[in-house]
């Protein structure tokens, strides 16, 4: 997954916001980056545009070796559904399906075989297996993520993106969260993008990438408490 020179600016004239500024980032398969900086440091617009959600002004950026600014709407939602996988702050489970229903739907959407099997090892994985009959609201908000975490990585995607995926979550069940996201960096060989605000979790990451202003201005790899802290003083702050 890399982005080259990509640009982002909402509306025009005298009230554009340029969000992103020429960023390029390769974020090497099979690695666990996070993405940190202050509110409107584009954060939200850098994990948009890598996912093929929002297009960028200008750059590019490309999955598996696939150029997907130059795609047309329908091919961009076709990638998303075989290459990319998505976990959200609020977990946007179907609450009439079960976490085993919800868990299979991108793969009956995508009409792929061989379901019950990797959809029961996932269960195992992310340690609810017990709980694969229950409905969202009879799962506890961790309970409810990891499944989400299960669904985002049933179809073997390229890349899985989080957006402030424990900003919901008291810390014991972040915990779980990040264990379980990097588990399958570790044993899956799985590509991860997260954003969040929080150091603790951060640290669960390869490298910490931080923004400011739409720039990329540091990146730290093996991040430890200390060392975010400091880039955040550092580089974080709009002056
Ligand atoms: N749809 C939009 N229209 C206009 N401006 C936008 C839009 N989305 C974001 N912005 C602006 O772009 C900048 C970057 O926003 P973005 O949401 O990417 O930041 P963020 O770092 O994710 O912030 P937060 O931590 O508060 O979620 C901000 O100045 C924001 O106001």
């Amino acid at each position: 997954m890399r982005l080259e020179d990509v640009s982002k600016v909402y509306g025009g004239g005298a009230t554009a916001v340029t969000a992103l500024h020429e960023v390029s980032h390769a974020f090497a398969s099979g690695s666990f980056t996070a993405v940190m900086g202050q509110s409107g440091s584009g954060k939200t617009t850098l994990l948009q545009c890598a996912a093929g959600l929002t297009r960028p002004t200008s750059g590019t950026v490309s999955v598996a070796g696939v150029d997907v600014t130059g795609l047309s709407e329908a091919e961009l939602a076709k990638l998303r559904g075989r290459r990319i996988g998505f976990v959200f702050q609020s977990f946007n489970l179907l609450p009439a399906l079960t976490a085993r229903q919800n868990i299979a739907l991108p793969l009956r959407l995508a009409r792929k075989g061989a379901i019950p099997d990797r959809v029961a090892e996932l269960l195992v994985r992310a340690r609810i297996a017990g709980l694969a009959g229950r409905r969202p609201h009879e799962l506890s908000g961790g309970e409810q993520q990891r499944v989400a975490i299960c669904r985002a990585l049933v179809a073997e995607p390229d890349v899985v993106f989080a957006d402030e995926p424990t900003g919901n979550l008291d810390s014991a069940s972040g915990r779980d969260v990040m264990t379980l996201l990097r588990e399958v960096v570790d044993d899956l060989g799985q590509t991860v993008i997260l954003v969040t605000h929080d150091p603790a979790v951060a640290v669960h990451a390869d490298r910490v990438l931080i923004l400011s202003d739409g720039r990329i201005v540091d990146a730290i790899d093996a991040p430890t408490p200390d060392a975010i802290a400091l880039g955040l003083a550092v580089n974080g702050r709009r002056e």
